[in-house]
């Protein structure tokens, strides 16, 4: 048996083990890490595939960028120059989740403005963005790479009638788009024409997640040179069993196949954020369906799984696999204690446990090794599980089905009973999961009251569970809800907040918005024959949650 590469500790339950040398042994016969670093499309599937040979720039983006660094510091500096003490990032999925994880990870850097990220289109959350900056010291930064997205252009439309000076926005966008045109009419103060050879979801390390961070004070010199380092190290080489990023690839793969598809992340602080961006590299990157000439559709899919609460060993069934990224050093805290223990135990029980460690005394280097390390891992594990982990055919009809809400004021559907929300969580034990998404504006007293839910769920029935904010998890999981394997059971929470917050040049407002991304995604999920239901959440939306869960208690 060949040994775990030794950046990685892991256990790996009876067979799996022989199954990652047996793949290991296949991607070196087929010569899979080579073919990738050339860039060879037939790794996964057949040549000239749309979305696969030109959807490979993240492989050499870091060394590409490095020699940029000093260029994008120096822009920084201007902006501050400038008077400026908040940024205001617009933009959803992959050109948002990276610069929240720098924002959360790094904090405010003194001297430097605040970042804020809005990937919402709630009411409250575009008035909360409102309420803590001035339009004359802010600069938004609005990053799209088709330059299309719904979201980030109403928000646009929305901050640019706050603040029509142009020399207040930045655009991150591909050469070409529509952004491109509207950031030369409005006379942006600058323009970041990414590579578009690279996906939303593995930009991290690309202007999308560069430029705001190198805004906000961030080290992204460190973040680069730890990324290159990690890149060098996935390079083809000789001894197989040394390639952390295939093996991690490989192992998730065949983990996935043999049921243990739930990918449960245990993240120690500072990194806890890594979570959302990895969610959406993981989910939108292998939730896919297949039509296989002589097996018909096929559905695959490893579910991330997130800031889910910890729980006791007997809460968890035999579909988890746990990644925990360790604190290496520093004083640990009392979450990261538990983390440990837990992961203790969990191996012990026979679990599939595997852990990676950072350290914060060189945090931006380990966190830019992680980001290139996990979308490494992502492409094999896509390889493994023989799909395309570049494009994301289901999140289309989610978006095609809100523009007939919006189009149709289409009313939304009506409440769950509880003869309705207890078939729908009763039987969610494992291989299925519950997946929360909530409609309303991102707050931590929320999240609270949502780990709260996740685990009443979960000790009831042994599900998995996940949460996303909507509008924001249609772009991350809401492809692996679609088009991954038909185990998801969907509780729908929409909060209706303030009406009259405008989209200027458009008869809606953001509510009636976010109301038709609601309705849209239900239909979708229910036209897929998944069952989802809804809940609208009252006034005080914490509050309807804490109480939801005691209904939900009742029920299970
Ligand atoms: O950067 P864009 O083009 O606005 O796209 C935002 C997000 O929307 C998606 O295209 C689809 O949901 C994601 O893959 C992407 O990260």
């Amino acid at each position: 048996m060949t040994a775990v590469p030794e950046t990685l500790t892991a256990h790996l339950p009876d067979g799996v083990a022989e199954a990652v040398d047996a793949r290991l042994l296949v991607a070196a016969e087929d010569d899979i890490v080579a073919r990738i670093w050339r860039r060879d499309d037939t790794v996964w599937g057949p040549a000239g595939q749309p979305e696969v040979a030109d959807r490979l720039g993240w492989l050499d983006i870091a060394d590409r960028l490095l020699p940029e660094a000093d260029d994008l510091i120096a822009f920084a500096d201007e902006v501050r120059d400038a008077g400026i003490l908040d940024v205001v990032l617009l933009g959803m999925g992959g050109s948002s989740l990276a610069p929240e994880v720098l924002r959360r990870t790094f904090g405010f850097q003194a001297g430097y403005p605040h970042l804020h990220v809005l990937d919402s289109t709630d009411a409250q959350a575009v008035l909360d963005v409102e309420a803590v900056t001035d339009p004359d010291t802010t600069l938004y930064v609005v990053a799209t790479k088709s330059g299309g997205t719904i979201e980030t252009l109403s928000a646009f439309a929305h901050f640019h009638a706050l603040q029509p000076d142009g020399t207040h926005f930045v655009a991150i966008t591909d050469p070409g788009s529509k952004l491109v045109d509207l950031a030369t009419e409005h006379g942006f103060r600058r323009t970041f024409l990414n590579d578009p050879d690279i996906g939303g979801r593995y930009s991290a390390l690309s202007y999308f997640g560069l430029v705001p961070g190198a805004l906000m004070g961030a080290n992204i010199r460190g973040l680069l040179q730890g990324a290159g380092i990690a890149a060098a190290a996935a390079r083809p080489i000789d001894t197989r069993v040394e390639h952390a990023a295939l093996w991690l690839g490989a192992a998730l793969g065949e983990l996935s196949a043999r049921g243990r598809d739930k990918l449960t992340f245990l993240i120690d602080e500072p990194l806890q954020s890594f979570g959302l961006w990895v969610e959406q590299l993981v989910a939108e990157s292998t939730g896919k369906t297949n039509e296989h000439p002589e097996h018909g559709e096929n559905a695959v899919g490893i579910l991330p799984v997130a800031d889910e609460p910890l729980g006791a060993v007997a809460g968890y069934g035999q579909d988890r696999v746990f990644v925990h990224l360790e604190r290496s050093d520093g004083e640990p805290s009392e979450g990261d204690l538990a983390r440990a223990a837990l992961m203790t135990e969990l191996a012990a029980a026979g679990h599939a446990t595997i852990t990676t460690r950072f350290s914060p005394a060189s945090l931006a280097e380990d966190l830019g090794g992680l980001f290139f390390t996990a979308e490494f891992a992502t492409a094999v594990a896509g390889w493994v599980l023989g799909i395309n982990p570049f494009d994301q055919p289901n999140v289309q009809e989610a978006k095609d089905n809100t523009a007939k809400a919006l189009e149709a004021r289409t009313p939304a559907q009506p409440d769950a009973h509880d003869h309705e929300l207890q078939e729908l969580l009763a039987a969610a034990g494992p291989p299925s999961y519950v997946a929360i998404m909530a409609y309303v504006a991102p707050s931590e007293q929320f999240d609270a009251a949502i780990a709260e839910l996740r685990a009443a769920i979960r000790d009831a029935t042994q599900a998995t569970t996940t949460f996303g904010y909507g509008p924001r998890f249609l772009h991350s999981t809401g492809q692996l809800h679609k088009g991954g394997p038909k185990h998801g059971r969907f509780l729908q929470l929409v909060h209706g907040a303030a009406a009259g917050v405008e989209i200027p040049g458009q008869d809606y407002d953001f509510e009636t918005l976010k109301a038709a991304q609601a309705i849209g995604d239900l239909e979708t999920l229910r036209h897929h024959g998944l069952p989802a239901e809804r809940v609208t959440l009252g006034e005080d939306p914490v509050a309807a949650v804490k109480h939801l869960t005691t209904r939900v208690q009742g029920l299970l």
